[in-house]
């Protein structure tokens, strides 16, 4: 399906190098059907093309007849100008993916040529070891089959969820920004540990072994988070102590309001752009 695709990504930050090291590992796509492109910074190209094996290409030299598809990479703040310098170049046959927050798929279609084929993309971090939870949204113009070219590429970086484009702002509440609560948790225990005798580097193994186990009971086992919360949790024991001292310091309360959060961001962000995009078309 991808042999010979070419794929290129615009924007060259953290979230494009995820992605391509997570496709560049996965076997699917090789490593030279790949460049990357920024606004300015060579010397981050450079070290993308040494690291990956990949092509790193200044904006102003990109080949776009080439491209098969276009992963547009870069902050929601300078889509608007992307799409409008894009629309020049692309070709009706040519594929675009978004992993850019907020921004929707009719954002992306009334900025570039008409017709043109968009899925909006929202993956996280993990796409770097190929554990991404992502989830796709197609376009109005897109067809079914560039929707599982889309799926199947994305799949080299985890696992690929087909959603309704009304919930990628809580999908990006919940797996988009989701990698940083884990990490804030595990920064707060890693402390906890320090303090309580561990060393720093035993202790950040032992968190992640405690957080991978607890991921993998939920995909492998039937039970709900409930049901396994309770299983750990002795009448009177630690884990009692553990739960109330979260519960009456507001833990539920705010893991809960900071997806809410993130997902209203996600919403504020389309907000803006569109308000900003009427000014311009
Ligand atoms: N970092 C994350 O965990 C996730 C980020 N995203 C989305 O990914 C996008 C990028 O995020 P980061 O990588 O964190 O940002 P970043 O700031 O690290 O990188 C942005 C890149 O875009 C480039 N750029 C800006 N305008 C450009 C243009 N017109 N053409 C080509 N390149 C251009 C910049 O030079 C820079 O290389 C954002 O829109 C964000 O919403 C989505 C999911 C997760
Ligand atoms: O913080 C952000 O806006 C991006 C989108 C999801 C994760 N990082």
């Amino acid at each position: 399906m991808f042999k010979d695709k070419k794929i290129v990504f615009l924007g060259a930050g953290s979230m494009a190098e995820a992605m391509i090291a997570g496709m560049s590992a996965s076997g699917i796509v090789k490593p030279a059907q790949i460049t990357v492109s920024n606004n300015s910074n060579t010397e981050r190209l450079k070290q993308l093309q040494r690291k990956y094996g990949i092509h790193g290409v200044p904006k102003e030299e990109l080949c776009y007849e080439n491209m098969d598809v276009v992963i547009l990479a870069m902050k929601p703040k300078d889509a608007e100008n992307a799409l409008i310098s894009l629309n020049h170049h692309l070709r009706p046959h040519q594929l675009v993916l978004s992993v850019l927050a907020g921004i929707s798929t009719s954002f992306m279609e009334d900025l570039l040529p008409y017709g043109q084929q968009v899925v909006r993309v929202m993956p996280n971090t993990s796409s770097m070891i190929g554990e991404s939870a992502t989830a796709i949204s197609p376009g109005k113009h897109t067809s079914q089959q560039n929707l599982s070219i889309a799926q199947r590429l994305l799949q080299c970086i985890g696992e690929v969820f087909i959603i309704n484009e009304s919930q990628m702002d809580i999908f990006t509440g919940i797996a988009g920004s989701g990698p940083a609560y884990f990490y804030y948790l595990m920064e707060h225990m890693e402390k906890a540990g320090q303090s309580g005798g561990l060393d720093q580097e035993t202790t950040r193994q032992i968190i992640a072994q405690t957080i991978l186990g607890a991921a993998r009971m939920i995909q492998e086992q039937e039970e709900s988070p409930e049901v396994l919360r309770e299983k750990v949790t002795s009448p009177n024991g630690t884990t009692a102590a553990g739960l109330e001292a979260l519960s009456k310091n507001g833990g539920g309360k705010a893991i809960s309001r900071a997806v809410k959060q993130a997902a209203q961001r996600s919403k504020e962000i389309s907000a803006q752009l569109e308000t900003k995009k009427l000014k311009v078309i």
